[in-house]
């Protein structure tokens, strides 16, 4: 059996990474074999071209530059820990993907969707999540859980502008319109628990469906 693919997208502290991290426990405990992993980064190579996007002295850092490096990032991170995981039957949950790229780069950069979809679909080459998880919040919300957290130091995106962040969460709104049998979206305001249990919900019922789609199969 291919493992699912489930990504994890939404503005600026909008609770992806606690999310996972909760998720991966929850479904570790059910017996599955799950890879938490994250964009851009997830290994090497990507968490150098990571350390190189969000550095914030790059300040002059070019539009397309900064859309072509994460769409490398992207590739290398998908051949060499996305695409082996799944093969092997693991559920995967990644801290953004080729969503990101779309309202960042394409929405709010002003490059638009879709050139940033077409550059991408060179680099996944078809590996689509199996589902999106769209955290929608309020960017002033998101911001502000950021400047409050011990753990999480300032990069350059964070440092654009409050309309730029506006913009980033209008792009993803379109693209859970454009995207409405894929991306799924998730109210991030509510309290930790309460995201928690609407994602797992949802992540039980999509891997309900798979395993009764493998039983048809055998
Ligand atoms: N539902 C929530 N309500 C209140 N605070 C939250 C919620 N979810 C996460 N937080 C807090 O907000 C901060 C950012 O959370 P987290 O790092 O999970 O967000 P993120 O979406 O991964 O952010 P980014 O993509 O910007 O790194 C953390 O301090 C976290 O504890
Ligand atoms: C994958 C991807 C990411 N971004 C932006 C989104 C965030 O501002 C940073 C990543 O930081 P995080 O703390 O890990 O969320 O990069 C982007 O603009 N385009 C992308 O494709």
């Amino acid at each position: 059996m291919v493992g699912p693919f489930f990504s994890f997208e939404g503005p600026e502290g909008a609770g992806k990474t606690t999310i996972i991290a909760m998720l991966k426990d929850f479904l570790t405990e059910r017996g599955w074999e799950v890879v938490a992993t994250r964009e851009p980064g997830g290994i090497e190579i990507a968490e150098e071209i990571r350390s190189i996007i969000l550095n914030p002295a790059y300040i002059k850092m070019d539009g397309r530059t900064e859309a072509l490096l994460y769409a490398a990032a992207r590739r290398q991170h998908l051949v060499e820990k996305i695409i082996p995981a799944m093969t092997s039957g693991k559920i995967v949950l990644c801290d953004r993907f080729i969503d990101s790229s779309l309202a960042y780069q394409g929405f709010a950069r002003g490059l638009g969707m879709d050139e940033i979809l077409s550059i991408n679909q060179f680099a996944i080459d078809g590996y689509f999540p199996s589902l999106t998880f769209y955290f929608d919040l309020e960017p002033e919300v998101g911001l502000e859980r950021i400047r409050k957290s011990q753990q999480r130091e300032i990069n350059r995106l964070d440092m654009e502008s409050l309309s730029f962040h506006h913009k980033v969460r209008q792009g993803y709104l379109q693209l859970a319109q454009r995207f409405p049998e894929r991306i799924v979206q998730i109210d991030a305001s509510k309290p930790v628990d309460e995201v928690l249990a609407d994602t797992a919900h949802i992540i039980l019922k999509k891997l309900g469906e798979q395993e009764k789609s493998f039983d048809h199969e055998t």
